[in-house]
Formats: structure tokens, sequence, C-alpha cells
């Protein structure tokens, strides 16, 4: 119940629904007590004496009390389905909200399949306990609590007698219950993993054919589909199971009744009405015990979900606002970076970079060129704030960045990364993402600087074709090119290009450059490249090896000096440097 308690906020505008839900159902259960009245009436009152005047208003009463308990249970269904769908609409949104302003760092070892499960099958047992499930396990409570002492008032003796099953109907259900629920877990996990079979087949589908695995998928996916075949059939036995168990001991409660009430009966220390009363109030209990099982699986499972959801909403967010965050004016930022002798880890591992330290100073390219894994994108990331540093400060116009609220310094960056990431949108919804206010003829020069009007407008419906899920249907470099037009639209003061042309050819990549040239005025640009045609212009270039800066220096300095920078040089201009070696030769012999 303790989760039951912190999920309270989600609720508690509702508790009103819960009250009415748990009062409908009780009443309603109350109600069911009329009946073995009603028949124990029947028979000491009207047949036995012959008094049949009084039948008519026996079946009135019989079929008043089901009218009522019938609205009685639909409230309840009601007020719990109304609350239970607002509690679930609550938390969906909570969650979602929750992960927008999570940090990445929650991200580097998130899983998206787990947290889907989480806001939907983990959703849906919450939603269903609080809306039923807490007021059945009331409701049962009461059954065996109204049944017993009205079974008391009319015989104790036969109340005890057959009341010696009770326990070990209970034993039974508690004991399926706890094969059930591991059976259960073990199923919703074969099923999670058939599933992400199902997800990542379709994903890597490239990868599976051209590699010809498909008979290597279809026998993983068989194994997976077995496992969960077993799992279906362990439980579908312990289910046949438990019904039969639970018919031959409440058989036994019935077997005790007829013996021992039949004999009192004879003996004259109750009457036949009595005697039929008691045969029905003892199903009025032990019908709800078959449930119990049921019930109590409803609950461990609805609080290991709250659990569950409880561990997102609960999540730290690690890069947050300080209580009085600067909020940047965007006509006042001039866009002057400074890394002031900045060290980061991710999590325990060793520091991703060591000791950055440089200016960059307002509208000046910097470049940063660096084997993989060598830090490029870390530095990025931190000057997004994307984690906080470990030692040493970033800075924006002399501001230390930990001091601006996280969206307005973000505002003020757009970054083109490596892999592109498209919404199944249109290209227009696409070029424009999270920006207000934008015309289309912004759009559009936002397109052609890009180099991506062209191809867009050869699609069947320009601007407003939908690029389906990760953007299929486009090349890489398409797809490239609508991310810069996205990030020139949103007119940055500090542009970064996490090896934004990869995927596009040297003369695309020239072409966008040069656009990138006129773009880039005004604007402190970062620019992560392999091709050091992509860095020649920058004012400063910092070479990285293992998270540390090797060498700086601007690319004319850079190629004169042994190191790296001109190894890379060497290897990427190597035709161009044969040809001019063969040229001069030439020249010198004639
Ligand atoms: N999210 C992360 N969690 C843990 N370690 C990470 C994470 N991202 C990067 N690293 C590690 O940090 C180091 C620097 O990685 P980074 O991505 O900055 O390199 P890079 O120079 O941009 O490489 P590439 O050119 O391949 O993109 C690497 O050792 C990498 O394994």
């Amino acid at each position: 119940m303790d989760v039951l308690r912190q999920l309270r906020g989600f609720y508690r505008e509702r508790l009103n629904y819960l009250i009415l839900s748990i009062l409908c159902l009780a009443a309603a259960t109350a109600l069911g007590l009329v009946y073995p009245q009603l028949l124990r009436k029947l028979i000491d009152d009207v047949i036995k004496p012959g008094n049949y005047g009084d039948v008519l208003w026996i079946a009135i009463t019989a079929v008043s009390v089901v009218v009522v308990k019938a609205l009685l249970q639909f409230l309840h269904g009601f007020f719990g389905g109304r609350l239970g769908n607002f509690l679930a609409y609550r938390l969906r949104n909570a969650c979602y909200e929750k992960l927008q302003f999570l940090s990445f760092r929650y991200y580097d070892t998130a899983k998206t399949g787990d947290l889907m499960s989480r806001l939907t099958g983990d959703l849906e047992a919450i939603r269903n306990f609080v809306g039923f499930g807490f007021a059945q396990i009331l409701n049962l409570v009461l059954m065996v609590a109204f049944g017993s002492t009205m079974m008391m008032t009319i015989s104790w003796k036969l109340t005890l007698l057959t009341m010696i099953t009770i326990p070990f109907l209970a034993g039974v259900a508690l004991k399926f219950e706890s094969k059930i629920h591991p059976a259960f877990q073990e199923m919703r996990q074969a099923l999670s993993s058939l599933t992400s079979a199902v997800q990542e087949n379709v994903m890597g589908v490239r990868t599976v054919k051209s590699f010809a695995r498909e008979p290597y998928e279809m026998e993983k996916f068989s194994h997976r589909n077995e496992r969960y075949k077993d799992n279906q059939i362990f439980a579908a036995i312990l289910w046949s199971k438990f019904f039969p168990v639970m018919e031959l001991l409440a058989s036994i409660s019935v077997a005790v009744l007829l013996l021992a009430g039949g004999t009192f009966v004879i003996k004259g220390e109750m009457t036949l009405g009595e005697l039929v009363a008691f045969f029905s109030l003892i199903w009025y209990i032990i019908g709800p015990m078959w449930g119990l099982g049921f019930h109590i699986n409803n609950y461990t499972q609805s609080k290991a979900s709250g659990e569950r959801v409880l561990e997102i909403l609960n999540q730290q967010i690690d890069v947050r606002d300080k209580p009085n965050a600067t909020v940047l004016d965007p006509l006042k930022v001039k866009g002057f970076v400074e890394f002031d002798h900045v060290t980061f880890a991710y999590g325990n591992k060793m520091p991703a970079v060591t000791d950055i330290d440089f200016k960059a100073a307002p509208g000046s390219v910097i470049g940063f060129l660096g084997g993989t894994g060598s830090g490029k994108s870390t530095i990025i990331q931190l000057l997004m704030r994307a984690y906080n540093v470990n030692e040493g400060s970033i800075r924006l116009d002399g501001q230390n960045i930990s001091d601006i609220s996280v969206h307005s310094l973000r505002s003020q960056i757009s970054t083109v990364f490596q892999e592109t990431f498209l919404f199944s949108s249109s290209i227009l919804n696409n070029i424009s993402y999270g920006m207000n206010n934008v015309t289309m003829d912004d759009v559009e020069r936002a397109a052609k600087l890009a180099k991506a009007h062209e191809f867009i407008m050869e699609m069947p419906d320009g601007y407003d074709t939908v690029v389906g899920e990760r953007g299929m249907g486009l090349s890489g470099g398409q797809k490239q090119r609508i991310a810069i037009a996205r990030a020139l639209l949103k007119n940055p003061k500090i542009l970064i290009l996490d090896d934004a042309t990869s995927a596009v050819d040297m003369e695309t990549e020239q072409e966008i450059q040069s656009g990138f040239q006129e773009v880039m005025r005004g604007r402190t640009t970062f620019i992560i490249a392999h091709r050091i045609s992509s860095l020649r212009h920058a004012d400063e270039i910092l070479v990285l090896d293992e998270g540390n800066v090797v060498q700086r220096g601007t690319h004319k300095e850079l190629i004169q000096v042994p190191g790296p920078y001109q190894e890379v040089y060497r290897i990427q201009y190597a035709d161009h440097l044969a040809r001019a070696t063969r040229t001069e030769g030439e020249a010198e012999s004639s």
C-alpha cells in the first residue's frame, strides 16, 4: 500500500470517486444478503404455513433488490473506471513530462522497450487496481464479514462446522497465487523477448538480409516462441488444477452443511428456511474465495508496476536549472564560449575528456579533429549542458553555463548531429521543428542554404511529403541536409556541426560548406569533422587524442609541424600531394 500512498498525489483530486466506488460496492454486497433472508421467509413464513398472499411481495422485493444492486454495481464501475482512467491519464502525462526533462545520463542506460512497457502495461495494471482491484479486495473482506455474521445469527454451531474448509480454501487460493504469479511474470518476460526479436528484426532488416541471416533469425524467434508457448501451457495447467480443487473443498463444506444442517432441522434446532438461507450464504462466502488469488495477484502486479512507474517519476534530474538561473536575452547573446580546464567522465569510467581549455570568440570557427572515441562529441555535449562537468567550467559570454537556464542556453545552440533523426511527419514540420512563427519563405531559405530545396521540390508533395519512421525513403545525405536546414532555421548564436557532412559526397560537402560560410557569419561555430577539408577555414583547430588536446592551431600552422594533423592531412591529400610533387619534378627537369 506504500506505492498507493506515494501515488496519492495523482488521484487525490478524485478521492471522492474512490470513496463512492467503494460505498456502492459495499452497498451492493450488503444487498446480496437480502436473498438468503427472502428464501428463509419464503419457506418458513409463506410455503410452510400456506400463506401465499405474501409471495407477490417477496417477488417484488427480490426484483427491487436486483434492480438496486445492478444500479449500485453500475455506479461502482462508473466511479472506479473514472478514477482509474483519471489516475492513468495523470501518470502518463507525468511520466512523459519527466522523460522530457531527464538528462542524457538517464538515456545512456535506458532501454526503449522497457520504457514503453512502463508507460503502457504497468500503467494499465495500476489503472485496474486503483479503479477496481482495491475495491474488490475490500469487498471480499466485507462479504466474508457480512456473510459469516449472518450465518452466526442463524446457527453458530453450523457456522463453525462449515467454516472448517474456509482456511483450506484460502490456503489453496494463496498457494495458487504464489505459483501463478511467477508463471505470469515469466510469461511476460517471454512475450517481451518475443516482441523485441520482432522489433529488432524489422529495424535491422537490411543487416539481416545482407548477411543472409534469415535462417538464424527464424531459429532465434522459434526458440523464443517456444518458450512463450511452454509458459502459456504451464499457466493453463495451473488454472485447470485450481478450479477442481476449489470446487472439491467447497463441496466438502456443502456436504458438512447437508449432513449436520439436515440433522439440526430434523431435530428441530433450526428451520428448513434457515438451512436453505444458510446454504446460499455458504456460496456467498465461497464465491469470493475463488477470486482471492486473482485479487492478490492483481495487487502484487500493480505494486510492482507502481514501483516501476515511480522509479521514472522519482528519477533525479542531474542537469537542472538553479533556483535563480539566468534567462538569456537572445538579442544580447554574443556567443563568446570559454572552456576553462574542463574534465569530464561518464559515470565511474575514465575521463572522456581531460583539461580541455580554449576560447572561442564570437563569430569564430573552432574545429575538432581526432580518432574515434577521442572525445570530440563529448566536448560538444558538455557545451549543450547535456552533462555537468566534473572539473573546470564552461562559460558563455563570461557566465558559467551552469548558472544559465538550460532551456535558454539550448535555445542559442543549433546542432546538426552525426546521425539524423527525422520525425514521422512532413518535411516542412521536420525543418521547422520546435519553431513558432516561421514563414514558408524562412523554411525555403534555410533549405536552399542546406542544399535541400531542390530534392525536396522533386518529391511528390514537396515540403508536405511525409517522411516515415527514421526518415525512411530518404538517403543518408538527404536526411542530413534536412537536419542542416532545421539547424539553420533556428538562427542560433552558436552552431555545432557534429560530423554534419559525413554522409554527403565531397562535392555536396563543398556546396554545403560554402552555404555554411554564409550562415556561420556572426555565429560561433564548432565543427567536428573527419575530413580536413571541413576544417581548413577554422580559426583554431584542436586535435584530440584519448580526451586530451594534443595539437592546436590553424590549418596552415598545423600542416607545417609533424604530428597527427599532418599525418591525417598526408593520408587524405595523398593523391593531391603526389600530383603536386610530380608537377614540381617535371618543372625542375624541364
Ligand atoms: N553516453 C556515454 N556513456 C559512456 N561512455 C561514453 C558515452 N559517450 C561516449 N562515451 C565514451 O567517451 C569517450 C569519448 O567519446 P566521444 O563520443 O566523445 O568520441 P568522439 O571523438 O566523438 O568519437 P566519434 O568520432 O566516434 O564520434 C569514448 O571512450 C566513448 O566510449
